[in-house]
């Protein structure tokens, strides 16, 4: 029985809920022999046994792909259109099911999961609507007998790698835009969250996603799917997102081919609120910012900076405010915290505890681990933090809000470029001098004015420095899955 009775509690088994991987417009496992268990974060719970798909599996997927992307490129952009804006119904129909499967495998609060399952469709329907936009240019040519022009073409097949944390949008973020241009993708999702993956693809085939558009591989060695996936020479780009770590080996195994990558990576980032800030608004910004997810996010607040005039009542507003989020499995209503991830997770975020304890922190609430099945963290404010603590330089990815205390706006912001990381920064501040001042100064792809949450499909996310390149989302999210040709035209 690949589904337990721990998933079909939550959802119809016959609903969306497969036990393979997607290859070629067929359910299969390939040559897999193994098994993978996908497990409840919140119980411990075995939810479904899953092939565990590997190498060959991925090679024969690329090949489907590279098969099927010149008529998928080929139909009218208003087909392509069609099939992914009906992808985008079925998912905004099969909410709540599709969010059921989310919290089931991931954890996450089951309205918080609803929430992505309709962010991420939003980004099918955005680049549903973008593939009818698909723009060239022409250009003054420099001499009278020529004329000169740019075209947009896909850049082929697309193998994309995603992370746990959002286990829907993470992948059409990638995917709705490499197919809206006409690429053609192979997909491989996180072990721990393989079940929603495998629902958004059971969603695009019912939508008529054609043979071999969508590949989907589902098992647990990612090195070796990823070493297929970048060396292989029909795949024509990577796009991943995850940790820096793994982000680099992608990097490095793509440059033999010169493949094109899009990362999205780790962040470390500083949400900073000024003595002119509206004090209440920044609480709440950095409730959203910090506990969405369980602060597992690559955006979330890291490090969060208080100006010293009001650092205590900033620290006393907050801990007024976290001692409300109630922690527990993300089915039962009223919870705002989720388990973390796993083991390993809770494991670095017990770590950083402990290390800015050890070095003069104070915890004012949580700061431990909640006994009993899954892996829960209870939500946590540190005081006192200072820079030599590994919470100020390593991403924690969990519900811990460490307060730095600063003086001036030029000590905040060097402090807030101190690190390698460039994903997301967050600020609070009244006067507007200050804050044009503070935008362009923070080295970071994204920065957020007096808001904890800026993230939107209609808007480029992504991040500088070591924290990635490339942009999803918006407009500017297509032009990473197209090349640009440039087409002179003489003797005329
Ligand atoms: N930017 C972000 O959104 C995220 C950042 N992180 C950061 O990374 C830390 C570790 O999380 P973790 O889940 O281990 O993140 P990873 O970067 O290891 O995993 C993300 C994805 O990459 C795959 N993968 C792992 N190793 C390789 C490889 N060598 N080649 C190709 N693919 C690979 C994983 O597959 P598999 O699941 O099979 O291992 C998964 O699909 C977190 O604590 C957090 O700090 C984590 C997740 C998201
Ligand atoms: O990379 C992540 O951690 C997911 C970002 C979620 C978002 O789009 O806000």
């Amino acid at each position: 029985m690949p589904f337990t009775e721990a998933l079909t509690r939550h959802v119809a088994s016959s609903d969306f809920l497969r036990d393979s991987g997607y290859i070629n417009g067929k359910w299969t496992a390939g040559a897999a022999t193994g098994r993978f268990d996908v497990v409840n974060p919140a119980t411990g719970e075995v939810l479904a046994s899953l092939p565990d798909m590997g190498a060959a599996e991925t090679a024969t997927a690329i090949d489907a792909a590279y098969a099927a992307q010149p008529a998928w490129a080929a139909l009218p952009a208003k087909d392509r259109s069609a099939v992914l804006r009906r992808w985008f119904d079925l998912m905004v129909a099969n909410a709540d099911a599709l969010a059921a499967i989310l919290t089931a495998e991931m954890g996450k609060p089951l309205a918080e999961a609803r929430g992505e399952i309709l962010y991420a469709a939003a980004y099918i329907e955005w680049y549903a609507e973008e593939a009818k936009r698909i723009y060239g240019e022409t250009i003054p040519a420099g001499q009278t007998d020529k004329r000169m022009l740019v075209i947009k073409q896909p850049v082929g097949v697309v193998g994309t790698i995603t992370p746990w944390n959002f286990p829907a949008a993470m992948i059409t973020r990638k995917i709705a835009p490499a197919l809206a241009v006409g690429c053609t993708v192979v997909s491989k999702p996180a072990e721990q969250t393989p079940l929603t993956a495998i629902a958004l693809a059971a969603l695009a085939e019912r939508a008529g996603m054609p043979a071999g558009v969508f590949n989907l591989i589902v098992g647990v060695d990612g090195p070796a799917i990823g070493r297929e996936l970048c060396g292989n020479a029909k795949v024509r780009k990577i796009s991943f997102t995850g940790s820096t770590e793994v982000g680099r080996i992608l990097m490095r195994q793509c440059s033999d081919q010169i493949k094109k990558v899009s990362l999205e990576l780790g962040g470390n980032a500083p949400f900073i609120v000024f003595d002119d800030a509206d004090l209440d608004a920044a609480v709440e910004g950095a409730i959203a910012s910090k506990y969405r997810n369980a602060g597992q996010t690559c955006v979330c607040a890291n490090r969060i900076y208080v100006q010293s005039g009001v650092y205590d009542t900033f620290a006393r507003k907050l801990a007024a405010k976290v001692e409300q989020l109630s922690v527990g499995n993300g089915f039962k209503s009223g919870v705002a915290i989720g388990p973390l991830i796993d083991e390993q997770g809770i494991a670095k975020v017990e770590e950083h505890v402990r290390d800015a304890v050890a070095k003069g922190a104070k915890v004012v609430i949580g700061g431990n681990r909640i006994d009993g099945a899954g892996t829960f963290f209870a939500p946590t404010i540190l005081t006192e933090v200072e820079r030599s603590m590994t919470v100020a330089r390593e991403e924690t990815f969990g519900p811990v809000a460490p307060l730095f205390r600063f003086e001036t706006v030029e000590d905040v912001i060097a402090q807030a470029n101190d690190t390698e990381f460039g994903l997301a920064a967050y600020f609070y501040a009244g006067d507007m001098k200050k804050v044009w001042r503070v935008a362009e100064a923070l080295e970071y792809g994204m920065v957020g004015i007096n808001t904890g949450l800026m993230s939107s499909e209609t808007a480029p996310f992504g991040g500088i420095k070591q924290s990635g390149l490339g942009r999803e989302g918006s407009r500017h999210g297509a032009d990473d899955y197209l090349e640009m040709k440039y087409l002179c035209i003489g003797n005329l």
